[in-house]
């Protein structure tokens, strides 16, 4: 392996996407002290269109479209995303370098006023975009109103600090990262709110062709997460999941083994199947691909179905 001269990293310019492009920067500045890291800040579709939730502008590309133009023309060589941001089936002529090692995968509850889910009035309007959070919640809790929020953390914090919502759902992940954990007034565990397929996890993607950077990159790859991510975005892929689902999907590796729980549900979180499988961490797609079946054996395909008859609004 040649060390590198000069890598470029295509970033999104939002406070949280520059923490982990710098984080980024600064692992591969320690592995190659003599190497200038650079960072292309960019914005991106998806940054600019805030007033409408993610599941009606078509989703998760939008907010990765630009960056790979920059791979695309040389501008940039690699580009860092949450992979929870990161399309099932990422487009020709791409490919995922490396998986890093997740953050707290759970939501979290941030409110100025409650210190739990459980203390909200009936009738509380809690914000949140995410079709799995608003499902979960439903189930659980179906006198909350939900109401859509979009926008980066400081803007989805501000709107909350406004006084527009009694509380807001949010990845814990992206508030510790910005040093904002004590916003955090609850963890909500995995098993009251199942995460979204990589919630918490970085990926490095590059151009497909760009082999020279594959040894260059592997040091960043985190195993264990790398092989949580993929059962979990292997479910996904089989239930054919985007963010215009309800669905979510957590994934535990312990020594070899992986312990995996998924679900789907309706928007309104009447109809809620669940799911759970383990086995080996090496064929982590597999795995993810039996914990759908099950799902399916359920009735996940009629729920799916249902979502993209036309529905009111
Ligand atoms: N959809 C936006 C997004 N993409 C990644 C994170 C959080 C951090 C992560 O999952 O790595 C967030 C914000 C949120 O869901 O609150």
């Amino acid at each position: 392996m040649t060390t590198p001269t000069k890598l470029v990293i295509a970033s999104r310019e939002s406070a949280l996407a520059m923490w982990q492009a710098k984080h980024i920067q600064s692992r591969l500045q320690a592995l190659y002290p003599n190497s200038t890291i650079e960072i292309l800040g960019m914005t991106t579709t998806g940054d600019q269109i805030l007033d409408t939730p993610l599941a009606r502008i078509g989703g998760k590309g939008l907010f990765i479209k630009e960056l790979e133009q920059a791979l695309e023309d040389g501008r940039a060589d690699l580009a860092v995303h949450s992979m929870k941001d990161m399309p099932m089936h990422l487009p020709e002529g791409f490919a995922l370098a490396a998986i890093g090692e997740r953050e707290d995968a759970r939501d979290a509850f941030v409110s100025n006023d409650y210190s739990a889910l459980d203390d909200l009035p009936a009738g509380s309007i809690v914000g949140t975009s995410s079709l799995r959070r608003q499902s979960q919640l439903q189930a659980r809790f179906p006198d909350l109103k939900i109401e859509s929020l979009r926008g980066n953390l400081q803007t989805r914090l501000r709107k909350l600090d406004e006084g527009q919502y009694a509380a807001i759902i949010l990845a814990a992940a992206g508030l510790i990262r910005l040093g904002l954990a004590s916003r955090i007034a609850q963890y909500i565990s995995a098993e009251h709110s199942i995460p979204a397929v990589g919630q918490g996890a970085l990926g490095i993607e590059i151009r497909a062709d760009r082999l020279d950077l594959l040894p260059i990159l592997a040091p960043l790859n985190h195993p264990a997460t790398a092989s949580c991510v993929e059962a979990e975005r292997g479910m996904s892929r089989a239930l054919s999941g985007s963010c215009t689902v309800p669905l979510g999907a957590y994934a535990v590796r312990e020594g070899d083994t992986l312990q995996m729980t998924g679900f789907v549900a309706s928007i309104d979180g009447r109809q809620v199947l669940r799911e759970t499988v383990s086995g080996t961490a090496n064929e982590p797609e597999a795995l993810g691909k039996a914990l759908a079946s099950k799902l399916i054996a359920q009735g996940a395909d009629k729920i799916l179905a249902a979502l993209d008859e036309p529905h009111p609004k």
